[in-house]
Formats: structure tokens, C-alpha cells, sequence
């Protein structure tokens, strides 16, 4: 497939992906290639493919190598290329400081994505990146099963729709084996969708929520960066905040969303290596 390639696995709040250095741009990466190395069974295993590569070297980025030097070209498992991953770009970030390819500024270490450049803040706990400001813009649906759920469309980069749940239907008892059925009208490009339920206060935030997402591309995921983000800005939206901190629990751990009315939107949690090897 890819013999002799260096591989990293990592993965925040449990949205995993296999990293591939690739500093010049010379993998030949193609859609069933990444859908084998993230086949759970098969292959190494992952929700997406994060590819190291210089912005100056890839021809989507080039353009931006005067701001970032590295550019994450994001891949989802099932071969499908993404705009932005919230959770990818932070266990980026902690790939290239643990492999030397980059230093923590206290101004924020810039990284190229498809949504443009994002600015990553490092703790010894966590990673933190200014996201692009989502957008709540339209009121559509998701159908899971019997069930149709009213939700608002958000774009963050990638589209995201994030539906609230109503009495009686509970997160847990929602089963996201299948893609729900959304309004193609809305999302002609597919759409990653976010369920939500209100939870018990917590301190130093001004909201919590618990979500758990469907993402295109991937499937049920233990969490999502840019679904949280969508998700901190409805639940924000909802409690009257133009500026705020909301505790959005995934699956896979809880992720924090702050809107600072001089310094944007911020989503901070952790981001870890667990292991690397080689592709036979
Ligand atoms: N898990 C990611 C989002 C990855 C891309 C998404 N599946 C899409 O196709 O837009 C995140 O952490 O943001």
C-alpha cells in the first residue's frame, strides 16, 4: 500500500487519527489508501488521515506559507477530504512540537487548513485554537430513525447542523449507526450532525451540554472539535451570551468553547501521541 511510511497515532477526546509525515508533499495519498489505513480492522485504525506536509509544498496551500509553514491536509475515513478538524488541528500541533518540526509562541503557532489558518496556544495538558467564527445561519432537520429532530445549520469551516432534543428522547437512545437523513438542499456537500442535551452546571463555565455527533465521512465519532464549537455557539446563542464559555462532554471527554468578543472563538482540550510504526 504505502510500504516503509512512518505513521503516528493520536488522538483528542477520542477522535483518533493516523498521522503522516510527509514534509515534501510526495505521497501519492489517494481516497481508498486512506479508507484502508483507517479501516479499525484492516489497518491501523482511525477517523481520519492528518497529513503533515509544508504549505509551500501543496498546491492548496501555497498560498498561505507566508503565514503557516505546516498545512493539515485532513482526510475523513472513508477517503473523503474536509475543510477543518477541530480535533485534528490540535493533535497536529502536538505532533509538530513533539517531533521538532515546530515551538510553542506565546502568540499562537499558526497552522494551515482549508479553512484558512488557525493559531494553536500549548499548555502541558492541553492545546487551544482560534477556530473560524461559526456561523449560524438556517433552521432545518435531521431524521434518525423515526425520529425528526429541528435543528440550525452552522458553518465553522466545514457544515455542521446541531439539533437540540426535545422531552422524552433521550442522547444515550439515539442510534447513529446509520447517516441521519438531512435536507441536501441545505447541505449539498454533506453535513456532520451534532445531538444535543442540556446538563447540570458546572463552575467556571456558563453552560454545559453534552453532545454526541454524526460526522460525514466518518460516522459516529467519540467527538467532534467543530461540532463542539457549532454546539458552544448555538448553546451560547441560546442562553442571550454574545461572549462566554460553554463545557460541551463528547463520548470521548469534555471540550471547551469561549467566545471573547476581542479575540474570537477559541476550542481548547487535550491532544495526545500514543504511537508510531511503520506501514508494511
Ligand atoms: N472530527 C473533526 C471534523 C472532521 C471533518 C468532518 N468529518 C467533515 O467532513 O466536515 C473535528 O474535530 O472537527
Amino acid at each position: 500500500m504505502m510500504g516503509g511510511v512512518r505513521f503516528t497515532k493520536g488522538h483528542g477526546t477520542g477522535n483518533d487519527f493516523v498521522i503522516l509525515p510527509d514534509p515534501d508533499g510526495e505521497l501519492a495519498l489517494t481516497p481508498e489508501i486512506v479508507a484502508s489505513l483507517c479501516d479499525r480492522r484492516r489497518g491501523i485504525g482511525g477517523d481520519g488521515v492528518l497529513r503533515v506536509v509544508r504549505s509551500a509544498k501543496h498546491p492548496e496551500a501555497a498560498g498561505l506559507a507566508g503565514e503557516a509553514e505546516w498545512f493539515m491536509d485532513y482526510w475523513n475515513s472513508d477517503g473523503s477530504i474536509a475543510e477543518m478538524c477541530g480535533n485534528g488541528v490540535r493533535v497536529f500541533v502536538r505532533y509538530l512540537l513533539d517531533n521538532d518540526l515546530a515551538t510553542a509562541v506565546p502568540a499562537g503557532l499558526p497552522v494551515a487548513t482549508r479553512a484558512g489558518i488557525m493559531v494553536a496556544l500549548v499548555s502541558a495538558d492541553t492545546i487551544k485554537v482560534r477556530m473560524t467564527t461559526p456561523r449560524v445561519y438556517a433552521g432545518s432537520a435531521a431524521t434518525v430513525g423515526s425520529l425528526t429532530l429541528p435543528g440550525v445549520a452552522v458553518d465553522c469551516g466545514n457544515p455542521h447542523l446541531v439539533c437540540g432534543l426535545h422531552d422524552g428522547v433521550s442522547l444515550a437512545g439515539l442510534d447513529l449507526h446509520r447517516e441521519p437523513a438531512f435536507d441536501a438542499g441545505v447541505f449539498p456537500h454533506g453535513v456532520n450532525v451534532e445531538f444535543v442535551e442540556q446538563a447540570e452546571p458546572v463552575s467556571g463555565v456558563d453552560g454545559h451540554v453534552r453532545m454526541r455527533v454524526h460526522e460525514r465521512g466518518s460516522g459516529e465519532t467519540l467527538s467532534c472539535g467543530t461540532g463542539a464549537l457549532a454546539v458552544g455557539a448555538v448553546a451560547l446563542r441560546d442562553r442571550g451570551l454574545s461572549a462566554g464559555s460553554i463545557a460541551v462532554d463528547v463520548p470521548g471527554g469534555r471540550l471547551i468553547v469561549t467566545h471573547d468578543e476581542a479575540d474570537g472563538w477559541w476550542l481548547e482540550g487535550p491532544a495526545v501521541l500514543v504511537a508510531t510504526g511503520s506501514v508494511l
